[in-house]
C-alpha cells in the first residue's frame, strides 16, 4: 500500500529506472504505468540523443510525462531538469492544496548510457531530499546480451553497482543456464544483488514500487565533482524527414548496410506502402516493427546509436531509403 498524500511528513516517493541501451526501461515503465490502477504517477525520460522517442512509446497522459532528450539530466540538462521537478512538485502541491487529486509516485527514466550515481547526488544535494524520497533504484539488465555488452561500459557496471534491485529482463530469450551465469555474474560483482527476473517487464508493482529499498552509503561527493562518463563512447545519430522511406529500400539498409557499431536504434517510421505508423526497435542484433495508426501527420523520426559512427554516412545512407 502506498501511504496516503497529505499525511504529516509525507514526501513523495520517486523510483529511479536505470539500465543499459534497450534492456527494457521503457517497456518496464508501460507496465508500471498499465497497472497502477487509481494511483497517479508523473513521469520524467531523459532520452539519449536529440529526438525524443520514448514519449511517444509511453502510455501515460501528456501532462504527466516530462521528456528530457538534449543532454544527460546528471550534467548538460541538471538545471532544466531541476527546474521540471520543481514545476512538477509546484504543481502537485498547488492541486493537493486545492483539494484535488495529486501525485502517488514519480518515475524518472535515465538513458541508457548514463551512470545513476550523478543523478542520485542531485537529489541529495539539492531541497528534492527534503521533498521526495528516493524509494528505489531499479536497474533493467538484457539477459541476452548481458554478458557481451556489459563488462565493456563503464555505466552498464555502474547502474548495476548502485541498483537496489536487479530486474533481470528478456528471460524468454534465454535458457535456464544462461540465466543462471547471468546472475552468478551479478551476485559476483554485487554481492548482496536482489535480482528479480523478468519477461517484458512484468513484475508484481509490489515488488519494486514503495519497498524503501534506497539506502546508498553517499560518500561526500558533490554532483559537479563526479566525473561524467561522456556516455561511455556512444553517440546518438538521428534522422527526420517529411518524405516516407521505400520499405523495400529501408529493408534492404537493415539487411546489408547498417553497420554493425549500430547497438540501438529506435523510431517512429513511415512507409510509402503502408498507410500505418509503424515504431522500430533494434537492440543488438533483434529488431522488430509495430503497426498503430497515425494520431500526427506522417514523419520519420530515427535514431540509431553506437560506437564510432559514421554519423554523415549513416544519415546519407537513411536519406537514400526514401521513397523517390
Ligand atoms: N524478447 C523480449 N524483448 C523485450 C523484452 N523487454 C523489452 N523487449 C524489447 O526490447 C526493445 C527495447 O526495449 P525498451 O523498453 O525500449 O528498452 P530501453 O531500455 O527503454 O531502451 P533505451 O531507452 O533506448 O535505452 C524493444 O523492442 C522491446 O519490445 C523482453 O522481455 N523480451
Amino acid at each position: 500500500m502506498l501511504p496516503v498524500p497529505g499525511l504529516f511528513e509525507y514526501r513523495l516517493p520517486v523510483t529511479l529506472i536505470t539500465g543499459f541501451l534497450g534492456s527494457g526501461k521503457t517497456t518496464l515503465l508501460n507496465h508500471l504505468m498499465r497497472h497502477l490502477r487509481d494511483r497517479r504517477a508523473a513521469v520524467f525520460v531523459n532520452e539519449f540523443g536529440a529526438i525524443d522517442i520514448d514519449s511517444q512509446i509511453l502510455v501515460t497522459v501528456d501532462e504527466d510525462l516530462v521528456a528530457l532528450s538534449n543532454g544527460c539530466i546528471c550534467c548538460q540538462i541538471r538545471d532544466d531538469f531541476l527546474m521540471a521537478f520543481r514545476r512538477v512538485l509546484a504543481y502537485n502541491q498547488m492541486q493537493t492544496s486545492a483539494g484535488k487529486r495529486g501525485l502517488d509516485a514519480i518515475f524518472l527514466e535515465t538513458s541508457g548510457v548514463a551512470d545513476p550515481y550523478p543523478l542520485m547526488l542531485t537529489f541529495r544535494a539539492t531541497e528534492l531530499w527534503s521533498l521526495t524520497r528516493l524509494d528505489a533504484i531499479l536497474t533493467v539488465v538484457d539477459a541476452e546480451t548481458f554478458t557481451a555488452e556489459y563488462f565493456q561500459s563503464q555505466a552498464a557496471l555502474a547502474q548495476i553497482q548502485h541498483g537496489d534491485i536487479i530486474l533481470l529482463n528478456k528471460t524468454d530469450l534465454v535458457d535456464d543456464e544462461q540465466l543462471r551465469s547471468v546472475e552468478t555474474e551479478i551476485q559476483r560483482f554485487k554481492p548482496q544483488a536482489r535480482i528479480l527476473p523478468m519477461t517484458y517487464g512484468q513484475v508484481p508493482l509490489s515488488s519494486v514500487l514503495d519497498v524503501d529499498l534506497y539506502s546508498e552509503d553517499m560518500s561526500t561527493d558533490s554532483p559537479s565533482g563526479v566525473q561524467h562518463l561522456q556516455n561511455d563512447g556512444f553517440v546518438a545519430v538521428p534522422f527526420e524527414s517529411d518524405r516516407p522511406f521505400s520499405l523495400r529500400k529501408f529493408q534492404k539498409f537493415l539487411d546489408y548496410q547498417l553497420p554493425s557499431e549500430v547497438f540501438r536504434a529506435k523510431g517512429v517510421l513511415w512507409f510509402d506502402e503502408s498507410p500505418h505508423r509503424h515504431l522500430f526497435q533494434l537492440s543488438g542484433k533483434r529488431s522488430q516493427l509495430q503497426d498503430e495508426a497515425w494520431q500526427d501527420p506522417p514523419r520519420n523520426q530515427l535514431v540509431c546509436i553506437g560506437r564510432n559512427l559514421d554519423e554523415e554516412e549513416l544519415q546519407h545512407q537513411l536519406h537514400q531509403c526514401l521513397a523517390p
